[in-house]
């Protein structure tokens, strides 16, 4: 399924705690479009494989998950925890997994008017003709200082260097895998965030994603 000539697709990739998934939301409310954290795709197969008690390493157990497992059973309480994210980006090296999940991403993609995706590999696999893309990014440390502080707002206990390691152990893995690996698709605008604030994050990228539209 391909979306129609004319729909706004917008593609928002980058790595972990870059602040892609605030601006696809924000995107989204902007263009009036349907947002799809595509993360969370991979976290419900993580989350689903620990709680049957499968290895997470177990790449048989994650291709039967993905092919059965039901998206409304996992509340997003349950998804935004550093293991989940950590379990992830393990099943998300699994050619299976990502297969399994491509149809999903696409149909979500391909809805009259367009959409808002953010995740790892928009630009260059899931929506390669979407007409703006993005790669948000920033240095791990100023990714981690945010985590630092979302995580200490939920009151989960981490600390700075326990999250920057974890953020250059996920950035390693997401970006070596041979299926899908993290990089900018080469007609995406490369937003570097570390010394932008949210509201200049948007500002910029509205502008990029008018001058796309109008290209
Ligand atoms: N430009 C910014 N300046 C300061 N804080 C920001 C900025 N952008 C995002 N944040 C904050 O950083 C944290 C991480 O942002 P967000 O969840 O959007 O990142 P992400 O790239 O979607 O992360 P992940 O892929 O790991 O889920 C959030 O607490 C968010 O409010
Ligand atoms: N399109 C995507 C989206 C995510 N992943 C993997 O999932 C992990 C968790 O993603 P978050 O955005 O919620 O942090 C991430 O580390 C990736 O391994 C992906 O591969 N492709």
């Amino acid at each position: 399924m391909r979306p129609g000539t004319g729909d706004l697709v917008i593609a928002v990739d980058g790595p972990a705690a870059s602040g892609k998934g605030t601006l696809a939301k924000r995107l989204a409310a902007h263009y009036g479009l349907p947002c799809l954290d595509t993360g969370l795709l991979y976290r419900m197969v993580a989350r689903a494989m620990l709680d049957a008690g499968h290895d997470i390493h177990d790449a048989a157990a994650a291709e039967r998950i993905v092919g059965s497992f039901d998206e409304a059973g996992f509340p997003e309480e349950r998804l935004r925890g550093r293991e989940i994210g950590e379990a992830a980006s393990v099943v998300a090296a699994m050619p299976a997994v990502r297969a399994g999940l491509l149809a999903r991403q696409r149909r979500f993609a391909a809805q009259p008017g367009g959409a808002v995706l953010d995740g790892r590999d928009i630009g260059t696999v899931i929506c390669p003709e979407a007409p703006a893309k993005l790669f948000v990014t920033a240095t791990p440390e100023v990714r981690a200082a945010r985590r630092h502080k979302e995580l200490a707002g939920r009151g989960e206990t981490a600390g700075f260097d326990s999250i920057l390691a974890d953020i250059r152990r996920r950035d390693a893995r997401d970006s070596g895998r041979s299926d899908a690996p993290l990089k900018a698709a080469e007609d995406a605008v490369i937003l570097d965030t570390s010394a932008l604030t949210i509201e200049e994050v948007v500002a910029a990228a509205i502008e990029i994603v008018e001058r796309r539209r109008g290209a």
